[in-house]
């Protein structure tokens, strides 16, 4: 046997036994297989019973207009037609509706004693007005008119203990916090406690998670010094 008619032989074994139709290219034989698809655009309620059904054609030709069963076909072919609603809905195709309900109010967290803040005077209206204002302006007028910063002493702090007049020291650093009376979150009172003292110790007992600096920054004034020096 010839080598050329041994291997015709064996290509057309091949062919047969792959059932192989010899004008079939490849990709077309050894495509891959078509795998499903989801489009999550796709909410077309599929219609039952079918268009063509002999359930279909039975119940069209009844007059039973107001029959359950006529009424479901309407709605599902109403919901399965192209036309879309003028008004979007709101459900997504995944079946996810936004909630209906208002979210809960906030709770009273038992430990914590924030105040209710009259109107204006919110944490961020605070943001706003400290980086608008200058609040060291009229305690350092009242000390002369001096722009730097002040060397204050613990009897000089203990004079400044009103409302008007309120300072404190946090950490070496003399604040101005009469301006932030009315933002502070746990009160007036509360914060009028650390006026004219030192009050870092009871800063830091109440909230250490509060920065100093980016709540009065702006309202330093001056630096705690010792008494006699
Ligand atoms: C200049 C000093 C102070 C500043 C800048 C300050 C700032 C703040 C801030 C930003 C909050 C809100 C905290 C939060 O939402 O988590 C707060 C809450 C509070 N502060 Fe102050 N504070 C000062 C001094 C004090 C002092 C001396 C006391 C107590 C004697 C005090 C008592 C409270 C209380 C009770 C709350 C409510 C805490 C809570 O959420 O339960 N604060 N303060």
């Amino acid at each position: 046997m010839a080598a050329g008619e041994s291997s015709n032989d064996l290509a057309s074994l091949r062919a047969e036994d792959l059932d192989i139709d010899a004008e079939e290219s490849y990709e077309e034989v050894f495509k891959k297989p078509e795998l499903p698809t989801v489009s999550i655009e796709d909410d077309d309620v599929p219609m039952f019973p079918a268009p063509n059904s002999a359930q279909r054609q039975a119940e069209s030709s009844r007059d039973v207009s107001t029959s359950k069963s006529q009424r479901s076909m309407l709605a599902r072919e109403l919901l399965s037609s192209k036309q879309k609603p003028s008004v979007p809905s709101r459900g997504t195709s995944l079946g996810l509706q936004p909630p209906t309900s208002t979210p809960p109010t906030r709770l009273n967290v038992p430990g914590r004693n924030k105040v209710a803040l009259q109107p204006g005077c919110s944490p961020l209206d605070w943001a706003r007005i400290k980086n608008t204002t200058d609040l060291r302006v009229c305690n350092i007028l009242i000390q002369g008119g001096v722009t730097s910063l002040l060397r204050v002493t613990p009897s000089e702090l203990k004079q400044h203990n009103t409302r008007s007049d309120a300072w404190t020291a946090l950490e070496g650093k003399i604040y101005n916090i009469s301006p932030y009376l009315r933002f502070h979150p746990g009160g007036t009172d509360t914060l009028m406690r650390v006026a004219g003292r030192d009050g870092t110790r009871l800063f830091y007992l109440t909230h250490s998670w509060v920065n100093i600096d980016a709540i009065i920054g702006p309202a330093m004034i001056g630096v705690l010094i010792p008494e006699h020096s």
